[in-house]
């Protein structure tokens, strides 16, 4: 029957037109009556390996195993998307490269990262991984710009950002293989995505060059509250001064500093203004009858992280 079916040279979906599955037998035998059209259950390009699969399996003649699928003219791919492009079947992913080069001209680096993420999820390309290898400078720019982190932190960072992105289009970045083997997604999955966002919060240049403008008495706090954080140490501090003395200043500065180390800083406040003041501050509703119960308005997850 083998070589009766490779003689065929049918594909996978046109096999039962000529053969029929003979349960009892638990065989295929040659078909001598009655006709039959061959379909495979449909699978939309959303997705990924399933899609190509059934793609390459309506064109491939005589396919022997997904190996064989997968080789074409002894060039071995190692996943189905790579085969469906090598064999022809779809064209390359030129007009999203286009869309990305022509949008890298004015957008900024956070705004290419959005744009990455809608088009892997709105146009399928067949090569995610070589879109993100030719735009992850471009989107790594602001973090590069900081000149604190090695070349493989920003890379988490610009994946973490994408990830956001794809979550809130409700998808995974896992989807995509983009994520090399080099670098550990586990623990950046296994976080909210309240989490992520918190960490690839951009820091302005402003709130960095803050640090160095620091007064006396400023300087003072900073230190010794910076100096808790990176020792890893809890401790409250209370920051009083008279209105316009540069308090606020001082939490700027502050959230730049921790932020730009690629720690995470939850900034909360008690009231609504405070929240428009302190960037990416969230609002804080303390309970003080039950003591120490916190609860962020739409954040609810983060409420575990306050200590
Ligand atoms: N070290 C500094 N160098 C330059 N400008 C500063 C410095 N500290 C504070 N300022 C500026 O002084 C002004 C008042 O500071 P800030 O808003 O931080 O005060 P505040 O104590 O938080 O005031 P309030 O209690 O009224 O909210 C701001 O315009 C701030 O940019």
């Amino acid at each position: 029957m083998n070589k009766e079916a490779q003689n065929l040279k049918c594909t996978y979906s046109e096999f039962p037109q000529f053969f029929v599955w003979k349960a009892d037998k638990r065989m295929w035998k040659i078909r001598e009556q009655g006709d039959s059209i061959g379909r495979i259950v449909t699978a939309h390009p959303t997705e990924g390996e399933r899609y190509y699969l059934r793609l390459l399996l309506t064109k491939v003649r005589c396919p022997t195993s997904f190996f064989d699928v997968r080789t074409f003219n002894g060039v071995q791919t190692a996943a189905f998307p790579e085969a469906t492009l090598l064999r022809g079947y779809l064209q390359h992913d030129d007009s999203q490269q286009l869309c990305l080069q022509e949008a890298s001209l004015f957008h900024m680096p956070y705004e290419m990262s959005r744009l990455f993420a809608t088009l892997l999820v709105y146009l399928y390309p067949n090569d995610p991984m070589a879109l993100w290898l030719k735009f992850e400078d471009v989107m790594s720019e602001d973090y590069a710009r900081l000149n604190i982190l090695t070349a493989s932190q920003i890379r988490v960072k610009v994946l973490e950002q994408i990830n956001g992105f794809l979550e809130s289009m409700g998808k995974n970045i896992s989807s995509y293989n983009l994520v090399p083997p080099s670098i550990s997604f586990t623990d950046v999955e296994n976080e909210t995505r309240e989490l992520r966002a918190e960490r690839s919060i951009a820091i302005s240049a402003n709130d960095l060059n803050a640090i160095a403008m620091l007064n006396t008495k400023q300087k003072e706090a900073f230190k010794i509250i910076s100096e808790r954080v990176y020792t890893n140490k809890r401790g409250a501090f209370f920051i009083a001064g008279l209105g316009g003395t540069g308090k606020t200043f001082l939490y700027r500065a502050l959230l730049a500093n921790v932020r730009s180390k690629a720690f995470t800083a939850l900034a909360t406040t008690t009231s609504d203004i405070a929240t428009s003041i302190l960037p990416e501050a969230k609002r804080l509703i303390l309970d003080l009858r039950h003591q120490q119960i916190f609860h962020l308005v739409q954040h609810a997850k983060l409420a575990n992280k306050v200590h």
